[in-house]
This record gives C-alpha cells, structure tokens and sequence, in this order.
C-alpha cells in the first residue's frame, strides 16, 4: 500500500505542478439548478487558490449575465470577482458586436442575462418577451416579415412559444441573418434527477428544424471562450490550463481543443491516456 500511497502522491504532484490556471463549469460542477451547491465544489476552489492557482468560472449558460452570475456565487458563498467569471451570454455579446459589427436587429430568443449583455453591449434587440399568441392560424400567418433582422440570438427562453418560433425561422430565411447560440444543451444537470429542466438546446433545435439551417455555437467547445479569457489574462497559457466539467461533448472537448493552439490539456486526455495504458495491461494479462 505505501508504494501505492507514494505513487499517488508523487503522480498528484506531478498533476499539481502541470496548471496554472483552472476552468470550472459551474452548472453540474459547482452547483445543480439555483441553490443545491455540490459538496466539495467550495472548498476545492478555496484549496486550489491557496495552491496559487488562478480560478475561472467557465459557463455555457444562458440565463445570467457576468453580473448576475458574480451575485449567484456570491450568494452561494464562492469568491468571484467579475474578471474571474466568464460566460456564454458575454462572449455571445462580444461577437456580435465586435466581430460580426452587429449593433442592432438582432432577435432575441432568450431571458435576461441576454439582455442585460446586449444592453451593455449596446446591440439594440428585440423579442425575448412573451409573444402573445393570438387569433387563429390565418393571423399568425402575415406577421411581419422583416428582412433586416441581421442576427437571431437564441438561449435558454421560458416564455418560448410557436410565434418565436415562426418569427425566427422567417428572418433566417435571410441568408445574411446569422443564427447564433450559447450552445445545445438539452437539461440542466440536476441532483437525483428528479424532474427535467429544459436546457439552451431545447429552444434552438424548433427553431433550426424551422428555419432548416445551423446555429453557430458561441460557448464551449468554441475556442471563443478561451479567446475570452485570454483578453483578461494575455498571459495565460492553454497548455498551463486544466477544465472541470460534466459534459464530455462540452467541457471536455472544449478541453481538447480549448484556445485553438495545441490547448487546454483536459483531464479527459489525461484520463485517456491512463485507460489506454490500463486496457494494454489489460488486454495482455487478459489474452486467452
Ligand atoms: O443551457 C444553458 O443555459 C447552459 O448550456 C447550461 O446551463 C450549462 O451551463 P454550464 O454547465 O456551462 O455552466
Ligand atoms: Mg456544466
């Protein structure tokens, strides 16, 4: 067992030494759903930042703003300053209106973290309220079709209803309307998995079977997140960074190709390289 025990630590401190920097997922990581933290999140990002390690929260989600998000941990009792804390509903904003030069049209599917970042952005939206459903089929069938809506912006909407459906997939018939989103995520991660909670994807893939075309995915695996990062820390290293999360399809592979350039070593590139050389052990000892 003391080999083992040495083994263990020698290779924890190897993996100590490797980071710098942390990128933690937050929903499913650090909590699930709005109040139920999961043990040990808080106090390994204390441990973590005793260790000298810079922490930032990492997260697709769509329903807050960097703000409302510092206000969620805070009351949730994590340490969160406003450069540590980058989200989808920011990086979305920034693209739109620093690469895309959109500062106005863009129709908003979404809840009011979108719209406090559009509005801090200064893209002037519209949408994103609760459309009234009236009248019969013959009435929703002459909405107005605007042909200079330069951008559809969809999240994590709950006042989502078929005329946001139909008004979206009218502008995207424009082929110069982008088709944006924070990402695909059907759920948000819950504890015991006692009841779903539609997530982001739920409301993009109507909309995208509607309008028959993509969205652009703005949040992880896009390496705009870490572009994000890299604008608060020009020092930061991809190959000095590790991410926590749940998703495979999302954190991790956001993880093995985070920042574009060689990249984020996630754990799960770690982990892979253990199980292969486990299944090599393995499979020899095993050999019928
Ligand atoms: O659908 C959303 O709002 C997000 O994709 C979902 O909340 C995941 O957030 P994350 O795990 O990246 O914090
Ligand atoms: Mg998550």
């Amino acid at each position: 067992m003391a080999a083992c025990a040495e083994l263990n630590s020698e290779c924890i401190e190897e993996f100590l030494s490797s980071f710098n920097t942390v990128l933690v997922d937050c929903d499913g990581v650090l909590w699930c759903g709005e109040d139920n933290i999961i043990e040990g999140s808080r106090d390994t990002l204390v441990k973590l930042r005793m260790l000298g390690k810079r922490v930032i929260y990492f997260s697709n989600n769509s329903t807050k703003s960097r703000s409302q998000y510092q206000q969620k941990l805070h009351r949730l009792g994590f340490e969160a300053e406003l450069n540590e804390i980058i989200c989808a509903t920011s990086v979305c904003c920034q693209y739109i209106k620093d690469t895309l030069n959109i500062d106005e049209n863009v129709y908003l599917v979404g809840s009011s973290g979108f719209i406090e970042e559009l509005d801090r952005h200064g893209i002037k939206h519209f949408g994103s309220g609760e459309d009234p459903v009236e009248g019969n089929l013959t009435e929703w069938t002459n909405i107005e079709y605007r042909t200079d809506v330069k951008a559809v912006l969809v999240g994590f909407d709950a006042h989502f209803n078929y005329m946001k459906i139909m008004k979206a997939a009218n502008y995207l018939r424009n082929p110069n309307c982008y088709f944006l989103t924070n990402g695909l995520d059907f759920e948000f991660p819950l504890f015991n998995n006692d009841r779903i909670v539609p997530a982001a994807g739920c409301f993009v893939l109507p909309i995208q079977a509607a309008a028959k075309r993509k969205p652009t995915i703005l949040g992880k695996p896009n390496k705009l997140m870490f572009e994000a990062v890299k604008q608060i820390y020009p020092d930061v290293d991809a190959t000095k960074c590790i991410i926590i999360g749940d998703r495979l399809d999302v954190d991790i592979e956001f993880g093995k190709r985070g920042g574009g350039d060689e990249g984020v070593v996630s754990k799960r590139r770690r982990l892979r390289g253990a199980v292969s050389e486990w299944e090599r052990a393995v499979s020899k000892s095993w050999r019928p």
